[in-house]
């Protein structure tokens, strides 16, 4: 656990609105759904950022909706933190406005934003009990004791830890400290929750749980959020919506579903779902004519394997296979369900992934195959 710093404590407190101006009357969940909301409850627009040569963001625009979940989802150093850092305040910004229910914050002070935030560090203070770290934000606010004690109880059943109001931070697992955080950010009402990687510091069992958890206590309280991952298969299960960052820009913003069925361009398809991103000329052995793209991306689940033993189990294939191609595997991994294949085929090792349906079904390495497209599913790219 992260013991608070003078850099900890400036980053978080600082986001503790002091003034009640941004509370809501009631203190209760309220339920609004992003698709009855109305758009663009945070605008983002051309935001510029360099850190000395460096420039870390560059043209960022973008519109959240009043309580949707957005993951920012990119590869490690890309901007992930730093543009979320520039919504909380943290960082100021070289070019560009943000906009919050159409009021401009770019000038404002992170407590005068009201934004919450979580870090993937939950930085509590680690002399204080749980319900003393949660209350912090309050005190600072001057809320009154009774209102106080009040939501403190109301955010503690939130993120199911009324029963641990009265332990110090160090008698907590890391999921626990984490909901604390959670809390703290949530008890004193932002309009906006900002989370950098919150789930990366914990074990997989935990965070699987705890995602969800999340995932929840946001839809109650219709909440919009910006959550920092590059774990795209925690952006796949928890977003609205996924900006794919790269190279301080958005690459590519949409559904989950569509970041990963179709994705803009290469350097989305190398960051989504395993793609196979090959040069027009290496695939046209794998699809045939008609394709003349320059390059392709082949999801590794469009790829079909056929054994050419006679003793070999057959396997399906696509409606719409391409001509087929030899190959021969070259390593096989087993993902619990899935099986996934490393297949020299036409000068290029493809990834190709099926379903671990039996012991039967699978395929030995450096046994022969072939390669079968689904052809419904190649993503053609013009560079
Ligand atoms: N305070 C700073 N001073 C100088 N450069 C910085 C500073 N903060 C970030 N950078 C640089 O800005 C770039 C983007 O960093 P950022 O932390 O936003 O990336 P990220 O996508 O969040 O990465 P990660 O997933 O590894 O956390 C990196 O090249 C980083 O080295």
């Amino acid at each position: 656990m992260t013991t608070l710093t003078a850099d900890t404590l400036s980053n978080d407190a600082t986001l503790l609105p002091d003034t009640p101006d941004t509370a809501r009357d009631d203190a209760g969940p309220v339920a609004s759904p992003a698709s009855a909301a109305a758009p663009e409850y945070l605008r983002l627009e051309g935001l510029a950022k360099r850190f000395g040569e460096t420039q870390v963001l560059s043209q960022i625009d973008a519109e959240i909706a009043k309580g949707e979940f957005v993951t920012l989802l990119g590869p490690s150093g890309c901007g992930k933190s730093t543009l979320l850092r520039a919504i909380a305040g943290l960082n100021q910004l070289d070019d560009g406005r943000i906009v919050v229910d159409d009021e401009e914050i770019t000038a404002l002070p992170p407590q005068r934003r009201g934004i919450g935030m979580v870090f993937q560090h939950y930085a509590l203070f680690p002399n204080m009990r749980v319900s003393d770290n949660v209350a912090f934000g309050l005190r600072m606010q001057k809320v009154p004791q009774e209102e106080r004690r009040r939501r403190i109880d109301e955010v503690l059943r939130l993120v199911e830890l009324q029963a641990h109001a009265n332990k110090f931070p160090h008698q907590l697992s890391g999921g626990q400290c984490q909901r604390v955080a959670l809390a703290r950010a949530l008890v004193v009402e932002p309009r906006i929750l900002l989370m950098d990687e919150p789930l990366s510091a914990l074990d997989a069992r935990i965070r699987g749980h705890l995602r969800e958890q999340l995932r929840d206590i946001q839809q109650t309280l219709g909440l919009t959020t910006l959550f920092v991952t590059h774990d795209q298969e925690e952006a796949l299960m928890m977003s609205d919506r996924i900006f794919l960052m790269h190279d301080g820009r958005i690459l590519q913003q949409g559904a989950a579903e569509e970041l990963y069925t179709r994705p803009s361009g290469r350097h989305a398809a190398g960051f989504m779902g395993h793609y196979n991103v090959l040069l027009g000329d290496q695939a046209r052995p794998l699809l045939g004519d008609g394709f003349d793209s320059a390059r392709v991306a082949l999801r590794p689940e469009a790829l079909y394997l056929q054994p050419m033993t006679e003793e070999a189990v057959g396997v399906e294939l696509p409606v719409r296979p391409g001509p087929g191609c030899r190959g021969v595997i070259r390593r096989r991994q087993l993902l619990g369900n899935i099986v996934r294949y490393a297949v020299a085929c036409a000068g290029v090792v493809l990834s190709v992934d099926a379903l671990n349906r039996s012991s039967r079904h699978l395929l030995a390495e450096e046994s022969e195959v072939l390669v079968v497209v689904d052809l419904d599913e190649v993503q053609e790219f013009e560079e």
